[in-house]
């Protein structure tokens, strides 16, 4: 193995987790460092946070729903607007909870209903943030909205989930709902500029676009693998991202997938083999980024097509529990047969 592949295989065992982020030198998690304090901070979701802006200027706040996938600023939304409607006393209004709580639906509501039932600095309604509301049962769901009627008079619900459509429908219509699309690439190019100037921090061009194509529209992703790269290394370049954060570059996929179709099954295995083995990423993500690179591929229609097809299958039974090498490699053959 050379120096360049054990040095890889190192790193990529595990991707570096907060924890090991704050260990490593640095006395803080960017991720919280740099979290937005106010809406106007929140990067990305100008239409959303005008919309949000409204409601804590009149300081008339209905239920929300906040959905969308990890990292695009459900909670630090949340956060601003207690901030901005209680000031200093923004801790004592807001109780934030995880739907998903080990204890139960039970410790949920039980906290829900003390923290309604009292008051603080005279605001007539105090915010409850729900994280993870789609993990509650349709059952859990319908006890919260009735907890959710017995308390309107003075607790506004922040709702914040994946998936709208996990959350029953008269919960739904209580709230309004926000959906939060993964943060677009210039704002993540820009807020990981910033975060990286403000810290000292060399970034090369192609180092900030492998932080964007790496985070997929996951800001809390950038910024904790910038931290990351920013811990192994002087500058913070393309090698140091991919390498942190085990992605695959775009054009070892292409290489792979373009051996396959050419019809050597053994190249495209060695390449599948360095990126499951070397670089050690999972088979879900593999998957995840040739779904994302499909259409820059120099493929022709049909080729398209039949390769999204297997894409589909394969993700479906690697979400189901398949053997991920298997699964990929049976994608390579069946691509390499066709050819013939
Ligand atoms: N839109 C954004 N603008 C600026 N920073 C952001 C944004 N979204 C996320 N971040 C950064 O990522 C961190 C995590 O974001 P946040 O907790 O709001 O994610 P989330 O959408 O609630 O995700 P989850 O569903 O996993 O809880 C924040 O502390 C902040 O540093």
């Amino acid at each position: 193995m050379s120096e360049v592949e054990s040095e890889a295989d190192e790193v990529a065992e595990s991707e570096p987790d907060e924890a090991e982020v704050a260990e490593a030198g640095r006395d803080e998690i960017w991720i919280e460092k740099y979290r937005p304090g106010t809406l106007d901070e929140v990067a990305g979701h100008d239409d959303i946070t005008a919309r949000l802006k409204r409601y804590v200027e009149r300081d008339d706040l209905p239920n929300l729903l906040f959905s969308g996938p990890a990292g695009v600023g459900k909670t630090t939304s949340a956060v601003a607007i207690a901030k901005q409607l209680y000031g200093d006393d923004w801790e004592q209004n807001f109780l934030e909870l995880n739907a998903s709580d080990q204890r139960g639906i039970d410790v949920v509501r039980d906290r829900i209903k003390n923290f309604a039932r009292s008051s603080f600095g005279g605001h007539s309604y105090r915010i409850i943030f729900l994280d993870e509301a789609d993990s509650l049962t349709s059952d859990a769901q319908s006890a919260l909205r009735r907890t959710m009627e017995q308390f309107s008079s003075n607790t506004r619900f922040i709702l914040s989930c994946n998936y709208s459509s996990k959350i029953i429908d008269p919960i739904q219509s209580r709230c309004a709902t926000f959906r939060f699309g993964p943060i677009g690439d210039e704002a993540i190019a820009e807020q990981t500029r910033k975060i990286a100037a403000e810290e000292g921090i060399e970034t090369t061009e192609d180092g900030v676009d492998a932080l964007v194509y790496a985070a997929d529209g996951d800001m809390r992703k950038a910024i904790n693998a910038l931290q990351a790269a920013a811990v192994m290394g002087e500058v913070v370049d393309e090698e140091a991202v991919f390498t942190i954060t085990s992605t695959a570059r775009p054009e070892e996929i292409e290489q792979m997938v373009t051996h396959a179709i050419e019809g050597d099954f053994t190249k495209a295995r060695k390449v599948l083999d360095d990126l499951l083995t070397n670089k050690g990423m999972a088979g879900g993500d593999i998957i995840d980024q040739l779904h994302r690179s499909v259409w820059e591929f120099d493929l022709d229609d049909e080729a398209i097509v039949r390769l999204m097809d297997r894409v589909g299958e394969v993700d479906y039974r690697i979400t189901e529990g398949a053997n991920e090498s298997v699964q990929l490699e049976a994608l390579l053959a069946s691509l390499s047969l066709e050819d013939e």
